[in-house]
């Protein structure tokens, strides 16, 4: 295989700001210095970080030109004259799954227990559309409390998006009008202030850490899903997509990828199965769990129809089929949750915890 491109770490052309080699300092430094070059290299990866957000929009974009998917506003986020870039088909087909499969959680969400107002707070959720795309015809006479959180860089950046498109500001006046709260809070995950504004404790409340919580050392990310946890008094749930598997030579390439551009997804190790996966969410307090990793949910009627795949079967040519099996298999999508709502939105879901239908042995 030529080279192993992951969903979202591909080179993009434009690329993302890089790590200017490795710290400065060494020994003999004064703690003075030290400190200096170590807050310089904290944020030059909280900027790597940040730019991980134009890689996941990016592909969305490149997925909607081609048909795999309809958001009739995420064109908002282009820059003046920048062209949409193409993906491989294999990454717009993982874009397409993903997308997919967090909006079925969602919606499944949103209509359960019709008449009950719900909650849902979106971690690291960057230029993402989806308040704006499905929570806006699904939210129901009740409405949503929607909640975006992200670096306040990205946060700044998507304020402006929304201020200079009419159209979305139009359609979040229109859901303001129908009973929905939108909220951008510009906040570091891995600090998170005594309180949030406009987060009503006593709604069923839906987490989505969609490529977020990978980015954070493994016990601060599990500080903040407790952070919600400790503070919701109703149902929670909680959605993860993220990348599995990195001990096989294929995780091994992602891995060295990501490390290439100075990224180090430190809970890829420590949830590296979607055993793992539900274990975390076990432990987190999230009495049912289910995973898939995206192959999975490519080929599995109840995630994807036999019509979808068909048609987006037809959209573009895929010939790297055993290329495409390895790079979905290595990304997964994790759900735990407690409380009523979310058995009846979530309880016949497939994927839910039956782990010997889990392909981690043989894929190790
Ligand atoms: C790969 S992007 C995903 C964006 C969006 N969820 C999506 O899927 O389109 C990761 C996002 O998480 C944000 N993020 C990562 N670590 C964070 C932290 N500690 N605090 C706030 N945001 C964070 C990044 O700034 C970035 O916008």
């Amino acid at each position: 295989m030529a080279s192993i491109p992951n969903l979202n770490t591909l080179r993009t052309g434009r690329g993302g700001p890089r790590l200017r080699g490795s710290r400065r300092g060494g020994r003999g430094a004064s703690s003075l210095g030290d400190d200096a070059s170590d807050s310089a290299d904290v944020a030059s990866k909280d900027r790597i970080i940040q730019s991980t957000d134009y890689d996941a929009s990016s592909s969305r974009l490149s997925a909607l030109e081609l048909g795999y998917l309809t958001d009739p506003y995420a064109k908002a986020f282009l820059k003046p004259g920048e062209q949409i870039p193409r993906r491989y088909p294999i990454i717009n087909r993982g874009t397409y799954v993903r997308s997919t499969a967090i909006d079925k959680l969602v919606l499944r969400f949103l209509q359960a227990e019709p008449g009950i107002r719900k909650q849902i707070i979106s971690l690291g959720a960057g230029s993402d559309t989806r308040y704006l795309r499905i929570v806006g015809d699904h939210a129901g006479q009740d409405g949503v409390v929607y909640h975006e959180l992200d670096f306040e860089t990205n946060v700044a950046a998507k304020k402006a998006v929304i201020e200079r498109s009419p159209a979305l500001a139009d359609r979040l006046q229109k859901m303001k009008d129908g009973g929905c709260s939108y909220h951008l809070h510009s906040v570091d995950l891995r600090d998170l202030p005594s309180s949030l504004p406009g987060i009503e404790t006593d709604l069923p409340t839906l987490i989505l850490s969609e490529c977020c919580l990978c980015y954070m050392p493994p016990e601060q990310a599990t500080t903040a899903v407790k952070y919600f946890n400790d503070r919701i008094t109703s149902p929670i749930g909680l959605v993860i997509y993220e990348p599995v598997r990195p001990f096989d030579a294929f995780g091994r390439t992602m891995v060295s990828n990501l490390a290439s551009r100075g990224i180090h997804m430190q809970t890829l190790k420590r949830y590296s199965s979607l055993d793992a996966q539900r274990q975390r969410l076990k432990m987190a307090g999230f009495d049912k769990q289910g995973a898939r990793d995206v192959h999975q949910i490519w080929e599995t009627d109840a995630w994807v129809s036999e019509a979808e795949r068909e048609r987006v079967e037809r959209l573009e040519w895929l010939d790297e089929v055993e290329e495409w099996q390895l790079l979905a298999s290595h990304y997964c999508i994790a759900w735990g949750w407690k409380g009523q709502t979310f058995d009846s939105a979530w309880g016949g879901i497939e994927g839910a915890r039956t782990s010997a239908e889990d392909r981690d042995d043989e894929l190790g």
